[in-house]
C-alpha cells in the first residue's frame, strides 16, 4: 500500500536528506523507523503525508503518486493518513472533544453521528471521561492520546507517528504503545519513527534503519541496533 521507488530529497539549502530510497510497506504492517539523529527519519515521514515533495523518484500511497497530485487534492490524501507528533499539536482553546471533532470531516454529518464517532475514538484511547477538559488540564500522555484520537477519527488506513513517545516518561510511553498496538490490531498500518530502544526491542516489529538518507537495515522482527 506504501511504496517508495528510488526516492531522493534535497532541501533548498542543498542538504541531501533522502538518497535513493526504495521500499514497500503492506497494509496492516507495523513498522519502526530507526536511525541516528539527522539520518532522514522525519523527512521520510514528511514525504509520506506530502508535507514535503520528493526531489526525484516516486512515493506511492494506495496507487496515488504523491508527486503528481495537485495541491487541492492534498486534503483528500490526508484523510487516508493520520499523523501524530512528539509535541502533540493540540488546539489549546478547544476541549478534548472539540479537538477530535474538529478533525472529523463533518460536512453533512448529523451531530449525533459525529458525537458517536468522537466518543468511540475517545473510548479507544481511554479518555471518555475527560471529553470536556482542555489540553493543559491533561498530562502529557493524555494529550498524546487525544492526538491519537484526532488522528484516527477519520478512519485513516495509515497512522504515521514521528517520535510519539519522545516527550513522555517510560511508563506513559508504554501506555501509548498499548494504544498503538490496539489500533494496529484493528487493521491500521502504522509507521513510527522512534529513538526508544526499549520499546523497539520489546514490542518486536519490522525495523527499517535509515542512515544518511538510505535504508541500511530492514528486518521482520528487528532490534533497535543503536546504543542510544
Ligand atoms: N526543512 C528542512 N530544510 C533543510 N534541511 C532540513 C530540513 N529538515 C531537515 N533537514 C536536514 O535534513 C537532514 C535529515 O533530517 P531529519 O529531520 O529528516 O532527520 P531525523 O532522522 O528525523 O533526525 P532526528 O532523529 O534528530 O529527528 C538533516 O541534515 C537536517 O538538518
Amino acid at each position: 500500500m506504501i511504496e517508495l521507488k528510488d526516492v531522493w530529497k534535497v532541501y533548498s539549502n542543498n542538504v541531501k536528506a533522502i538518497n535513493g530510497m526504495t521500499l514497500k510497506i503492506d497494509k496492516g504492517e507495523f513498522v519502526y523507523i530507526v536511525g541516528p539523529s539527522g539520518a532522514g527519519k522525519s523527512t521520510f515521514i514528511r514525504l509520506l503525508y506530502r508535507e514535503e515533495k520528493a526531489t526525484k523518484g516516486e512515493v506511492i500511497i494506495d496507487q496515488t503518486k504523491l508527486n503528481s497530485i495537485k495541491e487541492r487534492h492534498v486534503p483528500k490524501l490526508r484523510r487516508k493518513i493520520g499523523v501524530i507528533f512528539q509535541d502533540f499539536k493540540l488546539l489549546p482553546t478547544l476541549t478534548v472533544y472539540e479537538n477530535v471533532a474538529f478533525a472529523l470531516e463533518v460536512i453533512e454529518e448529523p451531530r449525533a453521528s459525529i458525537k458517536r464517532r468522537v466518543m468511540e475514538v475517545l473510548d479507544i484511547v481511554k479518555l471518555k471521561g475527560k471529553a470536556k477538559f482542555l489540553p493543559d488540564e491533561l498530562s502529557g500522555g493524555e494529550q498524546q492520546r487525544v492526538a491519537i484520537a484526532r488522528a484516527i477519527v477519520n478512519r485513516p488506513e495509515v497512522l504515521i507517528a514521528d517520535e510519539p513517545t519522545g516527550n513522555l516518561d517510560p511508563d506513559t510511553a508504554w501506555g501509548i504503545m498499548d494504544i498503538l498496538d490496539d489500533i494496529s490490531h484493528r487493521g491500521t498500518t502504522i509507521i513510527m519513527a522512534t529513538h526508544n530502544k526499549s520499546i523497539v526491542n520489546t514490542l518486536k516489529r519490522r525495523v527499517i534503519a535509515i542512515e544518511n538518507g538510505r535504508v541500511v537495515r530492514d528486518e521482520v522482527r528487528g532490534n533497535y541496533g543503536y546504543e542510544i
